[in-house]
């Protein structure tokens, strides 16, 4: 339950205007830790975790204007795209980033969160499925673990991502860096129409606005120049591709620190039949 905001007046009015729509907010959170002082934020409302504190530094980053009230989803931290990445038949990322996950799991350093269809998931989106998402804060790294289940008698088919917020001191400094971009082909949605391009090299860096789908890309993907040292997103299993997004040079999302690169599975859509199952594993090494 929610508490509502208080709106305090203003200022005094000469004419009578409308009661301003109360915005619920104060959405619920899930702090664990660690004995070495390391923390971890998660945001039942999407399951989204908004921050990872390890050794001082939150590597994840939340957008200035992230809306933190339930009215969208939050931009920043690692917003949960599912069962569709970006545009197409449903909204924008799909609905999990959008709802209220249920809390069926908690200790001081691990929480799982689950979530169902419901009759507005189903209006959109006609299939019974099962989400369980694991967040565990270890000693050394966050790990999350993800698991859809096709609850229906019938088929189902998904994308989605991790959509990571990656925080930055400067965007101009960052070094992106897997062995698999050396020669893979990308989707680049900054042109119009997106268009297939050929990566040349294992390192991206941003100085313009990026939209990239890299097919085929996982494993261990490493940041380099975000922080006093490197950090490796570990994609163990499932998340097949990874996206990398920047909307360089808006300063109002606030640009020059953070750059998403996201563990997804973008490019080729998952087949569940009835009670099967998937899974992808991400984890975050500072
Ligand atoms: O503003 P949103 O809905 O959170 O999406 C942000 C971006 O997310 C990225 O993953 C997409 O590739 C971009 O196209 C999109 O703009």
């Amino acid at each position: 339950m929610r508490a509502p905001v208080s709106i305090a007046p203003s200022s005094l009015r000469m004419v009578a205007a409308p009661a301003p729509e109360l915005v619920e907010s104060a959405l619920k959170t899930v702090s664990l830790s660690n004995a070495a002082g390391d923390s971890v934020t998660v945001y039942t409302f999407g399951a989204c975790i908004t921050s990872y504190v390890k050794g001082g530094t939150d590597v994840l980053a939340v957008r200035p204007d992230a809306k933190l009230d339930g009215s969208k989803p939050i931009s920043g931290g690692i917003p949960f795209c599912w069962p569709q990445f970006g545009p197409g038949a449903i909204q924008q990322h799909g609905f999990a980033r959008n709802l209220d996950w249920t809390v069926v799991e908690q200790s001081d350093s691990k929480v799982v969160m689950e979530l169902t269809e419901s009759a507005y998931t189903m209006d959109m989106w006609p299939h019974a499925f099962k989400l369980q998402y694991s967040v565990t804060l270890e000693d050394d790294r966050l790990a999350t673990d993800f698991c859809v289940t096709n609850t229906d008698s019938k088929p189902l088919s998904f994308t989605g991502a991790l959509h990571t917020y990656w925080s930055c001191d400067d965007i101009d400094k960052v070094a992106i860096k897997a062995p698999a971009f050396a020669g893979a082909t990308y989707l680049d949605k900054m042109q119009s129409p997106p268009a297939d391009v050929k990566s040349a090299s294992d390192t991206i860096s941003i100085g313009a606005p990026v939209d990239s789908v890299y097919a085929g890309v996982s494993g261990d993907v490493v940041l380099e120049g975000a922080h006093a040292s490197p950090l490796t997103i570990k994609n163990s299993v499932g998340w097949s591709d990874t996206v990398v997004w920047s909307p360089y040079g808006d300063e109002g999302m606030g640009y020059k620190n953070f750059v998403c690169v996201e563990s997804a599975q973008a490019a080729t859509p998952v087949k569940l039949e009835p009670g099967e199952y998937w899974t992808g594993a991400m984890e975050v090494v500072p």
